[in-house]
């Protein structure tokens, strides 16, 4: 395979990232900058300190990286390049193959064979990059409607390696630095995750399994991909409030979320899934929330029980989890276009409901851990032309994502999905998330259904059964 090329760190790539996706054509203005944490400050401990070498290595490592890829394709960088001449089949041939495409596509006038067009290019690139790297056509090729070709295959490195282990220390039991010590002392070896977040802490080594230790035990922290920080952090909850975590087993987010309310006011937490609720409830016990209650419905149908009652809610929806490929390689093969379509109808009922149940000035965050437009700013923009909702640029401290796509394959969003973030494993060292803050501004529903035919319909379908009281539990 491939030699790997070292993934930048989040803080580096936060301040270098260049707009190289061609499809993006509304970039923000330089107005972001990090800002503080959701928590209070800590001391800087020696383990902070020895993170700014690791950064300064690993950038080291991704320039290296960088020349390789270039020798390798200098080797021909002579004449034109006809890929047609060059049929190699074996790993390696491929290898080569592509890196050529990718550079031919990069220059492509003074290079490309003249009975060659760029589709023959992006037709070979495609069926190479799914035979080296083992995912279906379909999937490479709904990559290269988001990345450029020379970008897609730093994702696709990325994607080669795991995801750094995170640990969210929970503040309603320990502080992070009281975690990292204990920690230490059992030979784990961490940094703190970024200026982003107070929680986090990045897993390098350990000498001891991270879900049997007696702090796991005791909830003083949750084992969690940096990406899923995200959306609690847009959310803000506040102790006193009414909060719906509207899919929300097995509880990662919505312990977080129990954090911010410092067990005071109401959480909600349901799931459709009654094979899910069990490990729900146990995090949700193992860290001490105690102001929550779970539920086991389908959320298209909560609306009916809730009301517009709500300050705010959590869609983390249902998802292809295309995001989630260094976690799951069977993500590579095993999802379609069918699957995005099925799903993306399924998040918009969810998410019409998720507003239907909050006050007027009541917030929803929307997220996702696929990558793919249709579920996620496709659905955005449908809210904002089926409901009275605003979108709101994220909190400071978590806008390093790339802005939501206004623009994709000739289709235009609505201007505003650019406050959105998409986070990448390439650019971020994260797993692909989309993230949405949105603001009810009035009640009721806008617009016509997508037929013309009418105001769309109401989010509330017919109940086939009675809802089973049975898998309401408070804790
Ligand atoms: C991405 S996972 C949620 C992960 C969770 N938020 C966390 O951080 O641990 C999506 C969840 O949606 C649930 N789900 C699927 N369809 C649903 C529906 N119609 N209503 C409520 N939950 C649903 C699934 O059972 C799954 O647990």
């Amino acid at each position: 395979m491939a030699k790997r090329q070292a993934v930048k760190p989040v803080e580096e790539v936060m301040d270098s990232e260049e707009t190289s996706s061609t499809i993006v054509e509304e970039m923000m203005d330089d107005e972001f900058a990090f800002g503080s944490g959701s928590e209070g400050e800590e001391e800087i401990l020696p383990f902070e300190r020895k993170a700014a070498l690791r950064i300064a290595q690993q950038v080291a490592e991704a320039d290296g990286a960088e020349k390789e890829l270039a020798t390798a394709v200098s080797a021909d960088e002579e004449g034109r390049y006809d890929f047609t001449m060059d049929m190699g089949s074996d790993l390696e041939a491929v290898h080569q193959r592509f890196l050529k495409i990718v550079h031919t596509l990069q220059v492509f006038k003074d290079r490309r064979a003249l009975h060659l067009k760029r589709t023959d290019y992006l037709s070979q690139l495609a069926l190479d990059l799914s035979v080296y790297y083992g995912y279906s056509e379909w999937h490479i090729s709904m990559l290269l409607e988001l990345f450029p070709p020379v970008e897609l295959i730093d994702y696709l490195e990325a994607n080669e390696k795991p995801r750094p282990l995170v640990l969210r220390a929970n503040g309603l039991k320990t502080k992070r630095g009281e975690l990292a010590r204990s920690l230490i002392a059992r030979g784990v070896d961490l940094d703190p995750v970024g200026d982003w977040t107070r929680e986090g802490l990045h897993v390098y080594k350990s000498q001891v399994p991270l879900g049997a230790t007696p702090e796991y035990l005791l909830g003083h922290y949750l084992i969690q991909d940096a990406a899923s920080f995200l959306p609690v952090l847009a959310l803000g909850a506040k102790p006193g409030e009414r909060v719906l975590d509207m899919a929300a087993a097995p509880g990662g987010k919505t312990t977080h979320i129990g954090q911010f309310m410092k067990n005071e006011g109401t959480l909600l937490a349901n799931d459709v899934n009654e094979d899910r609720i069990p490990s729900l409830l146990a995090n949700i016990q193992r860290l001490g929330i105690c102001n929550c209650v779970v539920t086991n419905y389908d959320g298209r149908n909560l609306t009916k029980i809730i009301g517009a009652t709500l300050d705010r809610v959590l869609l983390d929806a249902p998802c292809t989890g295309l995001g989630t490929v260094s976690r799951d390689p069977t993500a590579k093969v095993s999802k379609d276009g069918t699957d995005v379509l099925r799903m993306a109808h399924l998040q918009k009922e969810l998410a019409l409901a998720a507003i239907d149940m909050l006050k007027v000035g009541g917030s929803l965050v929307y997220s996702t851990c696929s990558i793919t437009v249709p579920e996620n700013e496709a659905i955005v923009d449908y809210l904002l032309k089926y409901r009275h909702v605003k979108i709101q640029p994220l909190p400071e401290a978590i806008q390093f994502g790339r802005p939501g796509l206004v623009n994709f394959r000739g289709k235009r969003f609505d201007a505003s999905i650019k406050h959105a973030r998409r986070v990448y494993p390439h650019t971020h060292n994260m797993l692909g998330f989309f993230v949405c803050l949105l603001v009810k501004t009035e009640p009721g529903v806008k617009g016509k259904r997508p037929d013309g035919s009418g105001p769309p319909k109401a989010t509330v379908p017919k109940m086939k059964r009675k809802p089973r009281p049975m898998p309401n539990k408070r804790i």
